[in-house]
């Protein structure tokens, strides 16, 4: 987990090569005008004219340059003053004190009302259960008048060069990292995540969007010779407006996994995040406004299924990317079908995670704990069917049940916490429901599984529960079967290779799997048996953005992040040139 973090916050090898540690740690703070690492001067927010601000602001640059432990922690309440398109609402680093004041949609380079809806919605904190504002569920109307705005936008973008978007890119990447801190503050507000996972995710989405703007100038297309001097060559075009559907467990993340490949590839993109968490997109919306992309290229469009309804029955919108439930990805298929429309689905999972009895008993059982409980358990590529060979069944038990219960549950924005609240009171009753069940089905709850209350006051409200090892699991037990998606780990014996990888193999899921062992050949033997997009061997759950993520079977199809992503978002257009004269058949 450390090395993962050092590497996200670091840009790895790469940062150091900068030498962005030593101009960091020998040179001080006021001084520290430019970030060694950041290829121009920190950009400073109009109307802040002092060389305070601007040390505060290449400090924050510089974040990228230290693991976050080793962090000066900025004063978060300093942040509205230093941010230029800040206050999307009383911006606070305290739990609790967080009020909506703006407008959540974003149109033609600025926030704004819908023109019309269907309802308000509230918002809620959920590390303390308290109502944070209310936004209005868009209409027809104002989709209508969203995909109009990507429209006109699409014209201006996809006529760019490459190189040009790339700039734009590499700007709203360097800005992400610059705000980090308050990106973050505001995704644990909203999701519930711990501030320490919330900045992972924060620097995971820079990355992605300096990812794409290195590939978006090589796009190219292929020169095909042909008889007689004639020729052809291949152009890859832009698809035109695209829809983001998002969930909820990534807010921020998603939204930058899909806008950085369509926006790269010369696209328009309409958002719809999770009206549970409605907030952070928005900043992202801001962020590629000051980083130059033409007013209407991203918008926001708030609301729910009737929402998305909308959009993906649009005949302008030409593409829907979607994160979220089956039931909905089929849904979303269903309607595209209609406009014969692209779609990737990013969708559940109920993935295995087999270890060897030969494994590094530690890293096995950190594996094990990466694979079911970051984001308190809501993760949908998590391992949550821990197959353990029999040899090691207790070792590795009684060692993950320990390091459940030392996990640190409790106010997200405190610096020690590692597990913050569940999205919402009905999915922490759902996810403990899924426990009730696994008991009355003959599991045995090893460690946590129960509500959490937390001593602090202001967060008895709060939807916290103890994470949960589940023993004496079968595979015909739903807590196997279903995704709960919520911290709750089930342990499976197995005793052969052959065995598990059938018992593996046995869901209608396919989004990922993963295997710990010393043995080389098996490793490699076991992934390639594994229907899943995303395998890991001696690890689980990183995520480094060139690497292509995906499922197979009912977790969906299209791949998301690295180069096959490109794909997904460009068309292939053949030119067919004749250098002679036409030689007609009748
Ligand atoms: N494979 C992946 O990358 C991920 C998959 N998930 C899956 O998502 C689920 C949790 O997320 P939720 O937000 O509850 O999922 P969901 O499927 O209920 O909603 C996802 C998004 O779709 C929208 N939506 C709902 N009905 C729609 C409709 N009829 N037409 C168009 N849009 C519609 C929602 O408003 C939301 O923005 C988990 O169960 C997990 O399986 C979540 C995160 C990542
Ligand atoms: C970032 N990672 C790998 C932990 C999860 C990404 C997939 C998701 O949105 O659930």
């Amino acid at each position: 987990m450390r090395a993962l973090l050092q590497r996200e916050a670091c840009g790895g090898e790469l940062g150091e090569k900068r030498g962005c540690r030593s101009q960091g740690a020998g040179r001080g703070r006021a001084q520290r005008g430019r970030c060694a690492a950041s290829p121009r001067p920190a950009l400073r927010s109009p109307g802040v004219k002092s060389s305070r601000a601007a040390a505060l602001s290449c400090s924050r640059a510089c974040s990228c340059c230290l693991a976050p432990w080793m962090l000066p922690r900025p004063s978060l309440s300093l942040l509205p003053r230093f941010c230029s398109f800040l206050p999307i609402a009383t911006m606070s680093s305290k739990t609790s004190t967080f009020h909506l004041q703006q407008p959540l949609n974003y149109r033609a380079g600025a926030r704004i009302q819908p023109v019309d809806g269907s309802h308000n919605e509230e918002v809620y904190e959920p590390a303390t259960g308290r109502v944070m504002g209310k936004f209005l569920f868009s209409g027809e109307k104002e989709v209508d008048l969203a995909v109009q705005s990507a429209k006109a936008a699409f014209k201006i973008w996809s006529q760019k060069s490459g190189m040009e978007r790339s700039r734009v890119l590499l700007e709203a990447a360097r800005i992400i990292r610059e705000r980090r801190e308050e990106i973050a503050t505001m995704e644990t507000i909203n999701n519930g995540k711990s501030i320490f996972e919330a900045r992972v995710d924060v620097d995971i989405s820079w990355q992605c969007l300096e990812y794409y703007a290195g590939l978006a100038g090589a796009i190219a297309g292929q020169h095909v010779q042909l008889p007689g001097g004639s020729f052809a060559y291949t152009r890859r075009e832009a698809l035109g407006v695209c829809v983001g559907i998002g969930a909820w467990n990534y807010p921020f993340q998603i939204a930058c996994w899909k806008s950085a490949p369509a926006l790269a590839c010369g696209n328009a993109m309409i958002y719809k995040p999770s009206p549970l968490t409605p907030i952070s997109v928005v900043l992202l919306a801001e962020i590629f406004t000051q980083a130059g992309v033409p007013n209407g290229l991203f918008n926001v469009v708030q609301g729910g299924a009737a929402t998305g309804q909308f959009l993906c029955q649009h005949r302008d919108v030409a593409k829907v990317s979607f994160t979220g439930s089956v039931p909905t990805g089929i849904k979303i298929m269903e309607m595209s079908a209609k406009g014969i429309k692209p779609v990737t689905l990013e969708l559940g999972g109920k993935s295995p995670l087999i270890i060897f009895s030969d494994s590094v008993l530690e890293n096995a059982v950190n594996g094990a704990l990466m694979a079911n409980f970051l984001t308190q358990g809501e993760v949908c590529c998590n391992g949550t069917r821990v197959f353990v060979q029999r040899e090691i069944l207790e070792a590795f038990t009684e060692e993950v049940v320990k390091r459940t219960q030392k996990i640190k549950i409790g106010d997200p924005l405190l610096e020690d916490t590692r597990m913050g609240a569940l999205i919402s009171r009905s999915h922490l009753e759902r996810v403990l429901g899924f426990i009730s069940q696994a008991k009355e089905q003959g599991a045995k709850v090893l460690c946590g599984g129960e509500l959490y209350v937390p001593d602090d006051l202001k967060l008895k409200n709060g939807y916290y529960m103890r994470p949960c090892v589940l023993g004496d699991c079968r595979d015909d037990m739903t807590c196997v079967k279903e995704e709960i998606f919520g911290p709750v780990m089930s342990i499976l014996p197995f005793d052969t290779e052959e065995e598990v990888l059938e018992r593996a193999n046995n869901t209608t899921f396919g989004l990922a799997g993963g295997v710990f062992t010393r043995d080389i050949q098996r490793a490699h033997r076991v992934v390639a048996a594994l229907q899943a997009g995303m395998c890991f061997i001696n690890n689980y759950n990183i995520s480094p953005v060139e690497l292509p993520f995906g499922g197979y079977k009912m977790s969906g199809f299209g791949r998301e992040n690295g180069r096959a992503a490109m794909e997904y978002y460009s068309q292939l257009k053949t030119v067919c040139v004749e250098m002679g004269d036409v030689e007609s058949v009748f």
